[in-house]
Formats: C-alpha cells, sequence, structure tokens
C-alpha cells in the first residue's frame, strides 16, 4: 500500500537549560494510505512528539521524515508551511473553530488562505460538510453545536484542501461516548477514501476503529503492545 508518511530513526530531543529530554527514541514507521492508524499510550510518553514530527511542526534531532515523498529536513519554515498546508490536514482535541464565524465561514477560510475564489471555495466547502453529514447546521456558529458537531466541522475544515495526510490529537477527549463513536466513524470512512489518517489518544476503547496500531511508551514506539497495554 501506498506511504504517505514516514519516520525513518527519527528522534526528538527537547533542551531546556541544561535538562535534555528525550522525548522520542529512534523511531522508524510508515503511515499508508487508506489506513486509520492509532497512536496509542500513555500521558508524557511521546505521542504528540511523534505526530508533531509528521505533521512537519518540529524537526528530528535525528533521522528523517517524509512526507508525500519529500524529505522535510532539509526544507527551510517557508517550505515546510507549504508541504503543511498542501498535504496536512490538523484535527484537535479542542476543535478550534472560530468563535465568530459559521461551520461553512469555518470550513471555507483554509481555501480562502490558499487564494481560492470565494465561490469555489463555498462548494468544496458545501462538499466537505455533506462528507460530515453538517451540511445542514452550516449557518450555525459554533456555539449552537454540540461538542461532536463542532468536532464533525473541525474535520471538514482539515478535509477540505484534499489532503493526503489527517493528523488527529486526541479528537474525542472532549466529547461523549455517543459523539465518541460518530467522530471515529467519520475518520474512519475518510481513511477509505485514499487518506492516511492518524490519531492520537490514550483510550484504548478506540482501538475497534483501528487498522493498525503505533504503542508509545517512555518515548519509544512500537507496533507490539507492552505487557501494560496488552492487559486492556
Ligand atoms: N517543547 C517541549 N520542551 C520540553 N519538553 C517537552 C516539550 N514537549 C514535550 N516535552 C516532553 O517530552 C515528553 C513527551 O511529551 P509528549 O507531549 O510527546 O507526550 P504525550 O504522550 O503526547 O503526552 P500527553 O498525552 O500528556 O499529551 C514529556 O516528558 C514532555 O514533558
Amino acid at each position: 500500500m501506498e506511504v504517505v508518511a514516514s519516520l525513518t530513526n527519527a528522534s526528538k530531543q527537547y533542551k531546556t537549560g541544561d535538562t535534555v529530554i528525550t522525548a522520542l527514541q529512534p523511531t522508524t514507521c510508515e503511515f499508508r494510505k487508506d489506513e486509520l492508524t492509532l497512536i496509542i499510550g500513555p500521558s508524557g510518553s511521546g505521542k504528540t512528539t511523534l505526530l508533531s514530527l509528521l505533521g512537519c511542526v518540529i524537526f528530528p534531532t535525528t533521522g528523517e521524515v517524509t512526507i508525500c515523498n519529500q524529505k522535510i529536513n532539509d526544507l527551510g519554515q517557508n517550505e515546510l508551511a507549504e508541504v503543511r498546508l498542501r498535504n496536512i490536514g490538523f484535527v484537535f482535541q479542542s476543535f478550534n473553530l472560530l468563535a465568530p464565524l459559521n461551520g461553512l465561514e469555518n470550513v471555507m477560510q483554509p481555501l480562502l488562505l490558499q487564494r481560492v475564489n470565494k465561490k469555489e471555495a463555498r462548494q468544496r466547502a458545501e462538499d466537505a460538510l455533506q462528507k460530515v453529514n453538517m451540511l445542514d447546521r452550516m449557518y450555525n456558529l459554533p456555539k449552537m453545536l454540540s461538542g461532536g458537531q463542532q468536532q464533525r466541522v473541525a474535520i471538514a475544515r482539515a478535509l477540505v484542501t484534499n489532503p493526503s495526510l489527517m493528523l488527529c490529537d486526541e479528537p474525542t477527549a472532549a466529547l461523549d461516548i455517543k459523539s465518541v463513536a460518530i467522530v471515529m466513524e467519520e475518520l474512519k470512512m475518510l481513511s477509505t477514501t485514499g487518506k492516511s489518517v492518524a490519531v492520537v489518544t490514550h483510550d484504548l476503547r478506540l482501538k475497534p476503529f483501528a487498522d493498525r496500531i503505533i504503542y508509545v511508551n517512555n518515548g519509544v514506539a512500537s507496533e507490539q503492545p507492552s505487557e501494560e497495554d496488552s492487559f486492556h
């Protein structure tokens, strides 16, 4: 299956003063088209660091990160921003919708940033909202929507630019159990439409939605569960 993103011996250390924290040990893994990959691990284990490397938000200390066949290590900040805008959609725990804008306007924003004209942006935003079954609520402000509905609008905003890679950081953490299932089913559905979807979570209940699971423990990423994980 086609590889959308990969880490090759990629590690990350953070330096604060004299202290060096190894957030992620050298890691090699692939994220493929048409797959939903869960990145599971306890708090502080290195999940967000792994996702941030994939999202081209931070550079690895050692090793390589490749997104859509492009090695990102040697890119400058502007080129990196371009890679992010063209290839990656982000979904966050706290939705991050713009409060004064309705659902449609929120979803149109990434396209307007890419200088797509307003008419086309509106059409594409409506198509994205349709995919997550939120077209009928597109004129609502975020505060008029439930958490699950806001997250579905946020997913539409992430997918409107047609990214190959969708990166989701604890997308269900703020949701009730019914909304968790709806949001995960939407993400699963997207992963069958030629995208690679990576979801960071500490919630082992999301396992049934995964095609593949990467376990992260103490900065070590592995496709094998540790003893601690396998008890669940
Ligand atoms: N910018 C930073 N500067 C210094 N240390 C950091 C930084 N970001 C993360 N860390 C440290 O790296 C380690 C891994 O953090 P990371 O956020 O990747 O874990 P996580 O598994 O996502 O945790 P959580 O589930 O609590 O968000 C932690 O010890 C954290 O304190």
